[in-house]
């Protein structure tokens, strides 16, 4: 039935098995969402999300839509989008098909699903490369399809999600301590624990971090991780077969549970409820229950109040986009992974300060320019300048990377509190101007390359230092105030669009 979901977290010695190639699975979740902030939400929803991924034998990616109609819409909407970026973020070159799971194509699509299914009889042996692709496919492996039971010891476990790989900087310090505040085997030391923030600010890593760091600790207990999406179709799939109990065995089965993007879950009203017992029961058990999410719980649209009421005792903690130095720092992390599989791997500094200060959104951004950059240099054996970074910024437009100028975020920010840029510029020390005119500042150092000074004469010709005392106040107080930090995000969204 199930798989051994704590040989998945198992480390070992033993590399034997590690495979170099990104998992297809890991990689359409980077293109996934990159094709999401490009196309909307409704198009997502309405057209991306249900297209699904396998690679055939011959190690071809096959995207599969549902219907016929599905696959002409995908070819001629998303082809050549998909296959660009598809290039961009996967470290090998693939052919990648767009199949229809019914119609024409159909035959094709099938024997790769049964060749798929065929080879779920490994997952638990097979290294672990990340839980978007390893434990989220293992997970849904269990919850969807027949598995066998795992038959060989603990797997070698590649895990590229761990505390060691996260980076901490003043956007997820608190995020970073309260999650490994949870892998201590005590009781939870909060229930649920929430965490929330924008599109690729590390939730998934820090879960995924979170459940490796307790299956591996010495208590040896069971961590379970899920998305949201596995969550719901688990328990569809439970409905349709008229049996929901092995589902809630399953997932009720875990010391801690761990369930991302819950806002998939959110107003779908029998997932909710199924969701609600769920977290309710484990919460009962002394259970540790770690959800993620787009949106913070007062934000999410669920329709059952008691689930709300629940989300909302629990301990929400937000993760912010990466400043400048913490994009330093993840560079630097994410070129020493790469090294795994590109020994040779030289980065100069200027080519690190000149990322770091140009992708300014989020780390998945950060990563997928990196990737490109490696795919053009290490594999073609050229040596990565500024000359191959600006090649890779044009092919891959960042949404992020669209300038935004000073005069822009103080623009944006009045607009934003029914303010006028002379108040944001005035000398006037009401609250009411002062916290706007706080975040502008801060922005304009975190969102743009101007230098401190010249952010200080832009602001109505105010010195240096007290650009800084801004800088300062909202970077202390955006990890405890929630409100601060859901102003600055929406500042932030009004910028990028
Ligand atoms: N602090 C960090 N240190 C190192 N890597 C990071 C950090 N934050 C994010 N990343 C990397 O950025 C990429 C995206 O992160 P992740 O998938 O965890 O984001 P997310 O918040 O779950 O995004 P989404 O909401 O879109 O699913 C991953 O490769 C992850 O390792």
């Amino acid at each position: 039935m199930g798989l051994n979901n704590s040989a998945l977290f198992a480390a070992s010695g033993n590399n034997q098995s590690m495979t170099h190639a990104t998992p297809v699975s890991v990689t359409w979740r980077e293109v996934r969402a990159r094709l999401r902030q490009e196309y909307g939400d409704l198009v997502y929803a309405s057209d991306i999300a249900r297209l699904r991924v396998e690679e055939d034998s011959a190690g071809r990616v096959c995207i599969i839509c549902p219907t016929e109609f599905g696959r002409a819409w995908a070819e001629d909407n998303l082809g050549s989008r998909l296959r660009a970026l598809w290039a961009a973020f996967d470290s090998q070159p693939r052919d990648i098909l767009i199949l229809a799971e019914s119609g024409a194509g159909a035959s094709h699509a099938r024997s790769v699903r049964a060749a798929s299914a065929a080879s779920v009889s490994h997952a638990a042996l097979r290294p672990v490369d990340e839980p978007s692709g390893g434990m989220a496919a293992a997970a849904q492996a269990q919850l969807t399809l027949d598995a066998p039971r795992a038959t060989g010891g603990p797997s070698a476990a590649v895990v590229r999600f761990t505390f060691d790989t996260f980076m901490v900087g003043s956007a997820n310090v608190m995020a970073a301590t309260a999650a490994k505040a949870i892998t201590n085997s005590g009781p939870p030391p909060f229930n649920p624990a929430f965490f929330h923030g924008d599109y690729g600010v590390g939730k998934t890593h820090l879960l995924a971090a979170i459940a490796h760091a307790v299956s591996l600790g010495e208590s040896k207990r069971k961590a379970l991780y899920l998305t949201a999406e596995e969550f719901l179709n688990g328990f569809q799939s439970a409905l349709r077969a008229r049996d929901v109990q092995p589902f809630k065995d399953q997932v009720r089965n875990c010391d801690v549970l761990l369930i991302d993007d819950v806002h998939f879950i959110a107003g779908k009203t029998s997932t909710e409820n199924e969701f609600l017992h769920t977290v309710a029961a484990l919460m009962a058990d002394g259970k540790q229950v770690v959800l993620a999410s787009h949106a913070s719980p007062d934000q999410l649209q669920v329709s059952d109040p008691r689930l709300k009421s629940l989300l909302r005792g629990g301990f929400a903690c937000p993760l912010h986009g990466p400043d400048l130095d913490l994009r330093r720092k993840i560079i630097d992390c994410k070129i020493a992974q790469a090294r795994s599989h590109c020994p040779n791997l030289e980065v100069p500094e200027a080519v690190r300060d000149f990322l770091a200060a140009r992708v300014t959104s989020s780390a998945r951004e950060l990563e997928g320019v990196l990737n490109n950059v490696i795919v053009r240099t290490a594999y073609l054996d050229r040596p990565v300048t500024l000359e191959t970074v600006d090649e890779a910024l044009t092919e891959l437009p960042l949404k992020a990377e669209r300038r935004v100028s000073v005069d822009e975020i103080q623009k944006t920010v009045a607009a934003y509190f029914n303010l006028s840029v002379d108040d944001i510029l005035s000398k006037r020390r009401t609250q009411s101007v002062v916290r706007p005119r706080h975040i502008a500042m801060y922005l304009a150092k975190t969102m743009t390359t101007r230098s401190l000074p010249d952010i200080g004469k832009r602001f109505g010709g105010r010195d240096h230092s007290t650009v800084i005392h801004a800088v300062n106040k909202i970077t202390e107080r955006l990890p405890a105030d929630a409100v601060l930090a859901e102003d600055v995000e929406a500042v932030k969204r009004r910028l990028r669009n």
